[in-house]
């Protein structure tokens, strides 16, 4: 049993001195992991940038503003802080709606580590807690012409309540049918090169000369709304989200034959000669690093479409007596004004009171560290939640909310 080292302070005047040096907004809360002390928040109601992260570095005096990867919360009632694991700080947001309390901030996970790498400088990482019990996204690559948009929607059109897309960025033209936000969020090379500078992108490539992309934004989008996410993207893009250890299930489609994939480009009738030419020169390479690279967990040949469909469904779990339209849950508890939280072996637990003229009220709403699945980049999943009322219940009145 014991306390992570983390405290709440609350209500404070501005200018307030924090004993690190900082003039303090109010509403901020301190963090110690090894020789650093995360300062959460310095609430700003007019703000809309409301969360912000400092790092007070002990071992060399100086304070460091981290780069923030993800969305992040948005407050100005103030929250609680606490260490969990020594990689990520959990914090509970004071009177924010239900779906949007438990929030996670990564500071020393393998996916932080590996950013702190690339960008060089100090990187946290936000993740929002959801109870979704969605599972692994699924990343689906191979040559173009091979079948992954057939095969993509096929499955988006039997399990519309389970499967969510992806909606990459790319700055290729659109073609005929394809719409804005929905098939790509079609950009400019010079706004989605500076989105990619200020860590906006889990991963980029150039692809056939243009450039795609898959946003944080958009994994956080398809995991909020509960479903299982599916991304669509190239070898190069398989790869760092494998270098991301965004945990996720990896699939390469390959076609039976050059010939074969030859005439479904051609066949589909969407790109120039010159397009095509280039396309099938790409397909070589990506089949070779596809079936060498060991970033796939499974390959498929995509012959007859309906066997192939049929094994993508089987290796998702889907085969035989499949769930139709699972759908999980995405209820999440929320704390009232009133709490702080502790932690006690792998359990949370948050303490809340509420002083309601006649009216006052104690719970304990604990919450299981080991349920926890995924984070950043994207949700973390699998908050297991139970709320104990003190009063009416005793200990023993336990409630499932999850
Ligand atoms: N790395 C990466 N590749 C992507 C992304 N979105 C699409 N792609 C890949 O870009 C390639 C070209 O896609 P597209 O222009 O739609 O053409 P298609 O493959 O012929 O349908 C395909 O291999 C896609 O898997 C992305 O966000 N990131
Ligand atoms: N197994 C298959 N047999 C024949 N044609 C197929 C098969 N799978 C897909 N196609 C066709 O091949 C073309 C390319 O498929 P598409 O899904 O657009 O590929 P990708 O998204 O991998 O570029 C489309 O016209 C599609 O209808």
């Amino acid at each position: 049993m014991g306390e992570a080292p983390a405290f709440f302070v609350d209500n404070l005047q501005n200018g307030f001195s924090t004993g690190f040096g900082l003039k303090s907004k109010g509403f901020e809360t301190f963090t110690d992991v090894g020789d650093k002390t995360f300062v959460i928040g310095g609430a700003n109601c007019d703000s809309a940038s409301s969360v912000g992260i400092q790092i007070y570095d002990k071992s060399t005096g100086k304070w460091v503003i981290p780069t923030v990867l993800g969305t992040k919360p948005k407050t100005c009632k103030g929250h609680s802080a606490i260490l969990l694991n020594e990689d990520r700080i959990m914090i509970s947001i004071r009177g924010s709606t239900p779906d949007d309390c438990i929030w996670f901030l990564e500071v020393d996970t393998e996916y932080v580590k590996e950013q702190k790498k690339d960008f060089g400088t100090e990187v946290v990482a936000w993740s929002k807690g959801v109870t979704g019990e969605a599972e692994k996204p699924v990343v689906i690559s191979g040559p173009s012409g091979v079948g992954k948009g057939t095969l993509i929607n096929m499955l988006m059109k039997e399990f519309p309540s389970m499967f969510g897309f992806s909606v990459s960025h790319t700055t290729r033209a659109p073609r005929g049918m394809e719409k804005n936000g929905v098939h790509y969020h079609f950009t400019e090379r010079n706004v989605m090169e500076n989105d990619i500078k200020h860590g906006k992108f889990l991963e980029f490539a150039s692809v056939h000369g243009n450039l795609y992309g898959t946003s944080i934004e958009a994994i956080e989008a398809v995991a909020d709304s509960g479903k299982r996410c599916i991304l669509d993207i190239d070898v190069q893009g398989a790869r760092s989200v494998r270098a991301n250890y965004l945990d996720a299930v990896f699939i390469f489609i390959c076609p039976p034959s050059m010939r074969e994939l030859e005439e479904r480009l051609r066949a589909r009738g969407t790109e120039t000669e010159e397009q095509i030419l280039k396309r099938l020169r790409n397909a070589e390479a990506e089949i070779e690093q596809g079936k060498s690279s060991g970033i796939f967990d499974y390959i498929l040949y995509n012959d007859n479409l309906e066997e192939c469909y049929e094994n993508l469904m089987e290796l998702l779990g889907l085969g035989g007596s499949a769930p139709i339209n699972q759908k999980p849950s995405s209820k999440v508890i929320d704390p009232p004004s009133n709490h702080s939280v502790s932690k006690i072996n792998n359990k949370m637990v948050i303490n809340c009171e509420t002083k309601e003229v006649g009216n006052e009220a104690k719970n304990l709403i604990i919450l299981d560290v080991l349920s926890l699945k995924g984070g950043a980049p994207g949700r973390t999943r699998g908050l297991n939640i139970h709320a104990i009322d003190l009063f009416s219940d005793g200990l023993n009145g336990i409630h499932e909310l999850s």
